[in-house]
C-alpha cells in the first residue's frame, strides 16, 4: 500500500468526528458463519462524495442497510449526523429518515403511481402540507433531477433506464435530505445515460450542499465524481481515498481493481478528460 493509502486509512479509523457526518466503528456482521465485516471503521465527511466499492457479495450493501437501519451488525458502532443509530427503535429512527434520502439499485419506485404521486408520496407522509403544495414541491423536485416537465405524468414503466433513476432521485430529494445514499445509481444504465447521472450527482452535491455516499462498480462514475473512495475486501477496508491515491496503491485486491481490464480503461478515460 502507498503512503498516500496508508494515510487516508489512518485518517479514516480516527476521524474528525465534527465533520463526519457518519462515522462506523469497528463493525462486525455476519450471517451465520459467514463473516462479511470484520472491525471496519470508516467515516463519511460533511459536503463529500464519498464511494464504497469492491468485489460482488464483499458486503456493501449490507453496510448501508445497516447505516440506514434496515439491517442490524452484530457489533459496533454506528453514528449518523453525530448520533448512534444502532438499536433506535422505528420511532427513534424516523427523525434520521426525514434528514437523509436514498435511491436504492432498482429504484424502488411504485409502478402503480405516476412519478409525481410517488415523489409527492413522500412529502405528504411526513409532512402535514396541503396536496397541492405537496404537488408543487414534487414538481420542483422532479425538475431538479432534470428530467421533462410532462415526466411527472409518467408511470415508471413508460421512462427510460435513465429517466427511472432520475425519477427514483427525484424521490430521494422530496424532503429536502442533507445526506443522500445512493446504491448503484447507473447501474443498467447505457454510458451516455450513465455520464447524465454522473453529471447530475456532482450538481445535487454542489447546488444542495450535500453529503452523498454510495455503492458503486462504475469506475467511470468514481473518476469522475467521488472524492473519497473505500475498497472493501475480505471483510476489511483495504484502502480508503482518492481515486489518485488508490490508483497507486500497492495492494494486490486493490490494484487488480484498479489496473484490472476494466480499471485500465477507466483509468485512460480519467487522463484524457484532464
Ligand atoms: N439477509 C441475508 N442473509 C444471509 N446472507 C446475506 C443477507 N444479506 C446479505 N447476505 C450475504 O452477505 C454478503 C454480502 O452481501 P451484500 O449484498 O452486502 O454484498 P455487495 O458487496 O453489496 O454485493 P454486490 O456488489 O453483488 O451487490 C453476501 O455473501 C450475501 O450473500
Amino acid at each position: 500500500m502507498s503512503a498516500a493509502v496508508d494515510t487516508a486509512v489512518t485518517d479514516a479509523r480516527h476521524p474528525d468526528s465534527e465533520a463526519a457526518v457518519v462515522e462506523i466503528r469497528d463493525l462486525n456482521t455476519r450471517f451465520g458463519d459467514a463473516v462479511v465485516h470484520r472491525d471496519v471503521s470508516l467515516s463519511v465527511r460533511r459536503g463529500e462524495i464519498f464511494a464504497l466499492v469492491g468485489g460482488s457479495g464483499c458486503g456493501k450493501s449490507t453496510m448501508l442497510r445497516e447505516i440506514i437501519m434496515l439491517q442490524q451488525p452484530v457489533s459496533g458502532s454506528i453514528r449518523v449526523f453525530g448520533r448512534e443509530v444502532i438499536g433506535l427503535s422505528d420511532e427513534e429512527a424516523l427523525p434520521f429518515r426525514r434528514r437523509w434520502g436514498v435511491m436504492f439499485e432498482r429504484g424502488a419506485l411504485f409502478s402503480s403511481l405516476t412519478v409525481m404521486e410517488n415523489v409527492a408520496m413522500v412529502i405528504r407522509e411526513h409532512t402535514d402540507l396541503e396536496p397541492a403544495l405537496a404537488d408543487e414541491i414534487a414538481t420542483l423536485k422532479i425538475a431538479l433531477t432534470g428530467l421533462p416537465a410532462d415526466a411527472g405524468q409518467k408511470y415508471p414503466s413508460e421512462l427510460s433506464g435513465g429517466m427511472r433513476k432520475r425519477a427514483a432521485l427525484a424521490r430521494a430529494l422530496a424532503l429536502d435530505p442533507e445526506l443522500l445514499f445512493l446504491d448503484e445509481p447507473t447501474a443498467g444504465l447505457d454510458p451516455l445515460s450513465a455520464t447524465g447521472i454522473d453529471e447530475l450527482v456532482r450538481h445535487l452535491r454542489d447546488a444542495l450542499g450535500l453529503t452523498i455516499m454510495m455503492v458503486t462498480h462504475d469506475l467511470d462514475l468514481l473518476w469522475r465524481v467521488a472524492d473519497r473512495v473505500a475498497v472493501l475486501g475480505d471483510g476489511r477496508i483495504l484502502g480508503v481515498g482518492t481515486m489518485q491515491e488508490l490508483a497507486r496503491s500497492e495492494d494486490a485486491v486493490i490494484r487488480e481493481y484498479f489496473h484490472g481490464p476494466r480499471g485500465r480503461g477507466a483509468l485512460e478515460q480519467a487522463w484524457n478528460r484532464k
